[in-house]
């Protein structure tokens, strides 16, 4: 069973280089006895290197946080546990496998995994469950897979997903998602909901080309604020929706304004990075972010 022994998240606020694009950006730091030679990739280290070198400034995250609040344009959703009740089988998978080694997996390293790449969420899990010798991160991948292959097509909605979708669809707001999900698990997740995903103005997988490093990093929401009709969308008038601290922080990356909606069993703090944490997308008031309310008073 989960636990849910947090391990202290402190996202440090670095500001780029003024010749960078991205104003802010969030690094978490890499959690003890992280396997950083794993997941770093050369790019990444070098961002965090060079980010690391500057002052911290908050001003520019407040001002993306104020000047967000009452003008955004366009709407970005993340997938897996936040539009899709999907996090619980890569639990429960992820718990039959540790059981065979008589070890309990717990929403630490959990909220660590959430929102990354597979192979990096992989890493992860071998390394800090101390399997590493007996499973390589790709063989966990493998074994994993053949378990959710079954799972996945069961995936239901999450309270409140649909009505929020159709509602922006239905006034005209451009929607679409930036999920960490490979194209193979994307189409077998959504197959029951494909109607309700056509609503989207475009979707970009976590195997996308353009998708170099997965969330933390910003690439997939800034993929997907070029791919809009209008885009590239300036990412103060983009609002993310997303479950995954990880996912936060890439918003944040991006620049651009983030509600977080969280598992009730994910610690608190986690969630001090986004603009807003809400329990369910249920909650959600589009008014406070200058998008068109509700008809329904459903809540
Ligand atoms: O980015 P999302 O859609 O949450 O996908 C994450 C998924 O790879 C499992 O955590
Ligand atoms: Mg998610």
């Amino acid at each position: 069973m989960l636990s849910a022994s947090p391990t202290r998240f402190v996202a440090q606020r670095i500001s780029f280089r003024p010749s960078n694009t991205i104003p802010t950006i969030f690094l978490p730091p890499f959690p003890r006895g992280f396997p950083q030679r794993s997941l770093t990739k050369a790019s990444l280290n070098a961002r965090i290197v060079a980010a690391m070198s500057t002052t911290t400034t908050t001003t520019a995250v407040n001002a993306v946080t104020d000047a967000g609040r009452g003008n955004i344009t366009h709407v970005i959703f993340d997938m897996d546990g936040l539009l899709l009740d999907t996090e619980k089988f890569y639990t429960e998978v992820q718990e039959k496998i540790l059981a065979r080694y008589n070890k309990t997996f717990d929403w630490s390293l959990k909220a660590k995994m959430m929102g990354r790449k597979a192979i990096e969420a992989a890493t992860l899990f071998v390394e800090e469950c101390g399997i590493s010798d007996s499973l390589s991160p790709e063989a966990f991948i493998v074994e994993r897979e053949s378990m959710l292959q079954d799972l996945f097509p069961t995936s239901d909605l999450m309270p409140g997903a649909s009505r929020l979708l159709r509602h922006l669809h239905g006034k005209g707001i451009p929607i679409c998602v930036a999920t960490g999900t490979h194209t193979r698990h994307f189409d077998l997740k959504t197959q029951r909901h494909r109607e309700l995903f056509s609503l989207m103005h475009h979707i970009v997988r976590g195997d996308d080309p353009e998708v170099k490093q997965g969330k933390p990093a910003p690439d997939g929401f800034l993929a997907a604020a070029r791919r809009f009709e209008d885009g590239p969308v300036d990412p103060r008038k983009a609002l993310v929706f997303e479950d995954a601290p990880s996912g936060v922080m890439a918003a944040k990356n991006a620049g651009m304004n983030v509600i977080m909606v969280p598992d009730p069993r994910l610690d608190k703090s986690y969630c001090g990075v986004a603009d807003q944490v809400l329990a369910s997308l249920l909650d959600f008031k589009p008014e406070e972010w200058g998008l068109p309310p509700f008809e329904d008073s459903q809540n």
